[in-house]
């Protein structure tokens, strides 16, 4: 099925709390975006991995005996949940790196080891040569489960090439989406490639990309809440880039370092986190402007706890002022250390109050934008089912 080539896309998220705090087992509360990755799998020169990743510049092809060498660095019977050791991740970069001289070796090196443990492994079988695009709605590095989303939809293409999971998309269908048994094997591989990628995720941001919708997370349980939030969120990007795996060392560093301060800051945001949830399972009865007060309020302690565990950014606190001159609350989403903030609309905050707001983060060259939540998890499209753009950018890239 695939040898006719597929199109899967997958969302990117922002976590309304628990960011950082869900590394260290407590809840994180996530929703999907309506901003996609998308990637094309097609059939290509026998013998060869053909890679073009336009939104880090990459553009790179392996021929297979290279990749079946550095399979042979790995135990046969390496599978999904088993940590990459400190060695082989070293390799990895390595491999992706000098070989590519690429600008993000993260991103070869986790596409080289899922293509090398799901295409080469006996346990799927071998894959024939493929060609890889990916191509993407969502900012890279700004806190919106950009590497999520890439490690998703890579790990659902090459399980699906492998025949591990289905292809359920039929003739004349515009989408599908897999089983559940069959998004639980395309986490689970999409967690490993967060693993490459982030060096100690939680899971939860390549969870969301699999299933969608909103989300309760702790410790890899996966709840999905009982309606997605009626909320209206505003995305800021401070556009100060920023790697998440520097900043969730940085916490856990500061954790070693202060454990009696850091570790009760912890423990309030995952309160936070369950607190929000029950607002939010009362409010999706009747979203009504009464719950708002405290949603707000949550948001501007939250936002102060992770300036306390360090990953804040004079970015961020300003994104923070100029929302509050307007009456709104805003918090960090994802890592933080600048990236992405979001900020809270009510349901009778006005358009007109909205634009003003907008106009004022513009003007500290912040980039803004409306977004809805909810979206879908990974899937499977039809090319007809493709926005123009998505389609221009799979077939002119
Ligand atoms: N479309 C893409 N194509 C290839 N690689 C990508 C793509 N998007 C993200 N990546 C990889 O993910 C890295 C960014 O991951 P990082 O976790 O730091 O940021 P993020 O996922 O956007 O934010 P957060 O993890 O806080 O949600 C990039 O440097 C790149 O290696
Ligand atoms: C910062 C963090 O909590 C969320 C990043 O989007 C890291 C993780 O959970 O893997
Ligand atoms: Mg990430």
């Amino acid at each position: 099925m695939w040898e006719r080539g597929l199109v899967l896309s997958a969302p990117g998220k922002a976590i309304l709390h628990g960011e950082h705090a869900v590394v260290h087992g407590k809840v994180a509360l996530a929703v999907a975006l309506d901003l996609r990755t998308f990637l094309r799998l097609r059939p290509c020169a026998e013998g060869r991995v053909c890679v073009r990743l336009p939104g880090v510049g990459v553009l790179r092809s392996w021929d297979i005996p290279s990749l079946q060498a550095l399979r042979s660095g790995f135990a046969a019977d390496f599978d999904e949940s088993k940590p990459p050791s400190v060695e082989q991740l070293d390799t990895l970069r390595e491999f992706a790196g000098i070989a590519a001289g690429a600008t993000a070796p993260e991103s070869l090196a986790t596409l080289a080891f899922l293509y090398m443990c799901l295409a080469i492994s006996a346990k799927y079988g071998d894959v024939p040569s493929m060609d890889i695009l990916v191509w993407s709605e969502l900012p890279t590095g700004a806190g919106l489960g950009s590497s999520a989303a890439y490690s998703v939809c890579l790990a659902a293409a090459l399980l699906s090439a492998c025949g591990a999971v289905s292809c359920p998309l039929k003739e004349g269908e515009s989408t599908a989406r897999w089983t559940e048994e069959e998004l639980t094997l395309i986490n689970s591989w999409a967690f490993q490639g967060e693993r490459v990628i982030h060096g100690n995720p939680s899971g939860v941001d390549n969870a969301v990309g699999t299933w969608g919708g909103a989300l309760r997370y702790q410790s890899g349980k996966i709840t999905p809440l009982k309606r997605v939030p009626a909320l209206r969120i505003l995305l800021t990007n401070t556009n100060v880039p920023r790697s998440t795996k520097v900043l969730v060392a940085g916490v856990k560093e500061k954790i070693l370092k202060f454990p009696a301060i850091i570790k009760p800051v912890l423990d309030s945001i995952d309160a936070i986190s369950q607190e929000c949830q029950s607002v939010l399972e009362v409010m999706s009865a009747n979203p009504s402007p009464e719950h708002y007060p405290v949603l707000e309020e949550l948001f501007d302690i939250n936002q102060h706890h992770l300036n306390v565990i360090g990953v804040g950014h004079p970015s961020l606190d300003r994104l923070c002022r100029v929302t509050a001159s307007h009456g709104l609350h805003s918090k960090l989403t994802g890592a933080g250390g600048g990236g992405c903030g979001i900020t809270l609309l009510r349901p009778d905050t006005s358009a007109l109050a909205v634009e003003a707001a907008k106009r004022d983060l513009c003007a500290c060259g912040f980039e803004c934008w409306e977004t809805s939540i909810g979206a879908p998890g990974v899937t499977l499209h039809s090319s007809s089912s493709l926005k123009a753009e998505v389609l221009h950018a799979l077939t002119e890239s």
